[in-house]
Order: C-alpha cells, then sequence, then structure tokens
C-alpha cells in the first residue's frame, strides 16, 4: 500500500511541537514530516492530543512550543500570524464536528466554501457537484441540512475541505457518526484524492479506518507520539516478534515451572538482550506468547529446540499484526484505566519495538 515518497518535498513539518493547557500537556514534543502525496494515518485514543495537533496546524491554536511548516510557494515556510491566510489556503480542513445552518443546502454551503477560500466563480457550480458526486449524494444536494442525518451532514463536512481543491487535506476523525457503508464510502474517497495526488493527514481512533488507508501511521499516545513508520514496517515487526505456542496439555508442573523449563530449552535462541518475562501465558486462550527479535533463524531455532526436547507443541504461530493490534488495544486500555497499563505499553513496545522511533 505504501506509496515511495521517502525522499518526496516535505509538505507539512511538526518540528519540536508542544501544547499546554495550564497543567495539562496535551501534546508533547511532537515532530513529524508529511511529504508530497503520502497519506498519514494519526492514529490514538480519546484524548490523545490528535485534536489539539490538527488544531494547531489549522492555526486555531498556537503551539507552546515548537514550530509548525507548511509548504508554500515552493519552499517550507513556518506557520506565522503574517503568512497564515496564504499558507492555509492550500489546506482543506475537517476539524472536529462540522456545523452547518439546518436551512441552507450543500449545494449553498459548498459555494460559499469554495469562494471564500478563492475557488474560481466561474467553475464553482461544477466544482460544488463534483465534490458531491464523489460522496454519492448528489440527490440531496438542492435539500436543507436540517433534514439530513449525522451521517449524511459528516460527509457534506468531508467534501467541504476539498470543495476549493487544495493541494493538503487535513481530516480530524472524518468517521465519526458514520456507519459502515459511510466508513467504506470515506475510505474509498481518501484513496480515490491520494490517486489524485493530494497530500492527507488524517486523525482517527480507528486501527482499521487508518490502515486501511495510511502509508505511513503516527501512534500518538498522552501527547507523545510513541511509534511512526509504514504500516508494513509495523505489521512486518508485529508478524515476526512474537511466537504463539499451545502445548497439548497444560504440564503438572504448573505454569510457572514450565516457563521456567521453556526459558532453560528456548533461552538461548531468542536473539532478544534482555529476555526478562519474554514467556508469557495468557490464561484466557491457555496459549504460550513467546517474544523473540523477529529473525526467522531465531524462530527455527527455537521451534527445533522445542522438538527435540520433547515438547507437545500442538500450534506454533506468529500472529498477524499482533504487535500493532496489541500496542494500539494497550492505548485503547489506558486510556479507559489510567495509568496503570502505560508502563507496560511503553515497555512491552521497547522491548520488541527495535528500530522504531519511541
Ligand atoms: N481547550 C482545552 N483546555 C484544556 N484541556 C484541553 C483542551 N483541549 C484539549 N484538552 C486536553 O488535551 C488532551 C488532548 O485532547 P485532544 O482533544 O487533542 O485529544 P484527541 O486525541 O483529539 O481526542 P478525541 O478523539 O477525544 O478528540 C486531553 O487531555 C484534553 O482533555
Amino acid at each position: 500500500m505504501s506509496k515511495n515518497t521517502e525522499n518526496a518535498e516535505v509538505y507539512l513539518r511538526f518540528k519540536n511541537v508542544t501544547k499546554k493547557f495550564g497543567n495539562i500537556t496535551a501534546v508533547s514534543n511532537v515532530n513529524l514530516d508529511i511529504h508530497k502525496g503520502e497519506i498519514v494515518g494519526f492514529l490514538g485514543p480519546n484524548g490523545a492530543g490528535k485534536s489539539t495537533t490538527m488544531k494547531m496546524l489549522a492555526y486555531l491554536l498556537r503551539p507552546t512550543e515548537g514550530e509548525i511548516f507548511i509548504r508554500g510557494n515552493g519552499k517550507l515556510e513556518k506557520l506565522t500570524s503574517k503568512n497564515k491566510d496564504y499558507l492555509l489556503d492550500n489546506i482543506g480542513f475537517l476539524i472536529e464536528n462540522p456545523f452547518f445552518y439546518g436551512n441552507m443546502t450543500p449545494r449553498e454551503i459548498l459555494s460559499y466554501f469554495g469562494e471564500l477560500k478563492g475557488y474560481p466563480r466561474s467553475k464553482i457550480k461544477q466544482r460544488v457537484e463534483d465534490v458531491v458526486a464523489m460522496v454519492h449524494m448528489m440527490d440531496w444536494i438542492d435539500v436543507k441540512i436540517g433534514k439530513f442525518s449525522k451521517g449524511m451532514r459528516q460527509k457534506i463536512g468531508v467534501i467541504s475541505a476539498l470543495v476549493h481543491d487544495p493541494d493538503i487535506i487535513v481530516l480530524d476523525e472524518p468517521h465519526t457518526g458514520l456507519d459502515p457503508t459511510a466508513r467504506k464510502m470515506v475510505r474509498e474517497l481518501i484513496l480515490k484524492l491520494s490517486d489524485m495526488g493530494k497530500t492527507i493527514f488524517l486523525s482517527s481512533h480507528l486501527l482499521y479506518e487508518v490502515s486501511e488507508v495510511a502509508d505511513r501511521v503516527a501512534m500518538i499516545n498522552f501527547g507523545e507520539i510513541i511509534a511512526c513508520d509504514t504500516l508494513e514496517k509495523l505489521e512486518e515487526m508485529a508478524k515476526k516478534s512474537e511466537i504463539q505456542m499451545e502445548l497439548l496439555e497444560i504440564p503438572e508442573a504448573g505454569i510457572e515451572d514450565t516457563i521456567k523449563n521453556l526459558d532453560q530449552i528456548i533461552g538461548q535462541h531468542t536473539g532478544l538482550d534482555n529476555k526478562k518475562d519474554y514467556i508469557r501465558f495468557n490464561p484466557d486462550t491457555e496459549i504460550f506468547e513467546i517474544l523473540f527479535n523477529g529473525d526467522p533463524k531465531n524462530q527455527l531455532d527455537i521451534f527445533k529446540a522445542l522438538f527435540a526436547a520433547g515438547i507437545d507443541v500442538i500450534e506454533f504461530s506468529v500472529p498477524k499484526a499482533g504487535l500493532l493490534e496489541d500496542l494500539y488495544l494497550d492505548f485503547m486500555d489506558e486510556s479507559e484505566n489510567g495509568e496503570s497499563s502505560k508502563a507496560r505499553t511503553k515497555e512491552h513496545y521497547q522491548k520488541n519495538a527495535g528500530d522504531i522511533k519511541v
């Protein structure tokens, strides 16, 4: 899925960006480059700092520290009060739930937005129809928005970010309030815009919605970016660093002694420097989870050693996207349970993430 945009021009840059609200650090030292033509997903649970980051990009909030750069006139320019209008004209924003006057129609509202952003007047009628058609709502183009469902309003919100045909599109939680069919349509729309060469920065708390479209994913939690890479690299690592193993039956020695025994048999083959707690037992699934360094050779050596020791292994597999999902679910867990699992996430992540920047 990833496009090769690594060497493309940087269109958006967050440099050491921090935002504090009194004692609360909503965004902490965020560094992120988004290149021309990329779709970057910004993934994190509620309250992680996604909206605050995007609002700073839209100049609705000012960073407490750090700088934001946007490409304009062929070069990256620092966003300031002096150049914000011209820099932001090249971005289409959907920031939080859009508000529309109920007695206006999509045609009226979108024409107004387009003109406000300087789209040529002579072409605005056609452009409005084109973007409405993109979300299959032509039958509703002249209907008052007061009659629309939440999902329909959200679709109008998404296309209101596109109507002036900007190069960069920033969507904060575009899936809010949408049913599965509408979410699919938003995914298709994002991919279509990407095919047109647009640069897209998309936030969501939904792993699936981001992973289906993004070339790169930045995961944010408690205001910090804790992972940022192509989905392939995140998934590759996720696929290869944990073995799941099921035994014919739980040995009579009990779980603790079995783990000690397994450690003696496979300990030297994991390729991990710090092997502490690298074997876990999941009592719900009765599966042993063994962390290793992801090298297939180590995986094979572990298997051989278990076999040679006569351990009754009936299932030996490397889960798909295990760590990625695990990591993300840990975030969700944290946001519900407070600080307690933060330590586990970071420790677990640092122990396993190797080449991901923490
Ligand atoms: N104006 C504000 N004043 C005080 N605290 C704020 C303000 N805006 C955001 N916060 C806090 O900053 C943190 C980050 O919030 P933010 O809205 O950026 O997160 P988010 O990832 O977008 O979450 P959500 O998906 O729920 O919108 C939260 O703890 C939030 O309560």
